[in-house]
């Protein structure tokens, strides 16, 4: 089975907007998981654009999925992951300033940091999930630095897809063989939706978990964040 989990950062961009406390994100977050989400994910950024380190807290007090951290590595994110043993951390090399997550690790320039990062997250009893693009060497070298899973980066899966789906899947294909060969967990997400969804499932079917956030906000301001998470929902099985 894929878990759907819901990225509700941008629940948190719209709070933010008025500075306010509303929408609510931690009732957002209930109602996703009311609405059949699967687990609840949040990339709080240096910035706090949109999820604050203080939503992460209150999240951890109610999230009864499996709740999933995403981030850049740095002191104050370790210092989140120490204090909320998520179920997963998932990390991603974004520096501060980057408007979205662009790229996958590095995990053989970045081995010794991955290495090290990562057996002190497990030491807390939380899955490390590594971000990363689809080629199988950097899905090699995740094993080897120690993750649990891996994130299949889908953003250039999403763009190709409108043109040529079945080529912007191959990749996908190849990494997720690799990762399943070399004991990895395979997680996937950035800009995927409810045209691209269905086609990555079918092609990856031990696919473990989907994290989607943006277009799955914005398909629910036109019908309804319930009915929303059940088409996604469908689009898995
Ligand atoms: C790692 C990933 O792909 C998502 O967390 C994405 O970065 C969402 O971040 P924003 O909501 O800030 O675009
Ligand atoms: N890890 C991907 C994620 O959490 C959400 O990405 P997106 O659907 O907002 O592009």
């Amino acid at each position: 089975m894929t878990r759907l989990s819901v990225n509700i950062n941008k629940i948190a961009t719209l709070r933010n907007a008025r500075g306010g406390n509303n929408p609510d994100v931690i009732k957002a977050a209930l109602d996703c998981e009311r609405f059949g989400a699967q687990g609840i994910t949040v990339h709080p950024r240096p910035d706090e654009r949109h999820i604050r380190y203080k939503d992460v807290i209150d999240l951890k007090k109610v999230v009864t999925t499996e709740f999933n951290i995403e981030g850049y590595p740095d002191e104050r994110y370790l210092k989140l992951i120490r204090e909320v043993k998520p179920a997963q951390a998932t990390l991603v090399p974004d520096p501060p300033d980057a408007i979205t997550s662009n790229a996958g690790w590095d995990t053989i320039k970045n081995a010794s940091l991955l290495k090290e990062i990562i057996s002190e997250i497990k030491a807390y009893g939380v899955r490390v999930s590594i971000f990363v693009d689809p080629l199988p060497l950097t899905v090699e070298g995740a094993a080897k630095v120690g993750a649990d899973r891996i994130e299949l980066y889908t953003e250039p899966y999403a763009s190709e897809f409108k043109l040529k789906k079945e080529i912007a899947i191959k990749p996908y294909i190849e990494s997720a063989k690799v990762a399943r060969e070399s004991g990895l967990g395979i997680n996937a997400g950035h800009d995927l939706d409810l045209n691209n969804l269905r086609f990555l499932k079918l092609n990856i079917p031990y696919l473990d978990e989907v994290s989607i956030g943006h277009a799955l906000i914005c398909d629910a301001l036109y019908f309804g964040l319930e009915n929303t998470i059940q088409l996604y929902l469908k689009e898995l099985h």
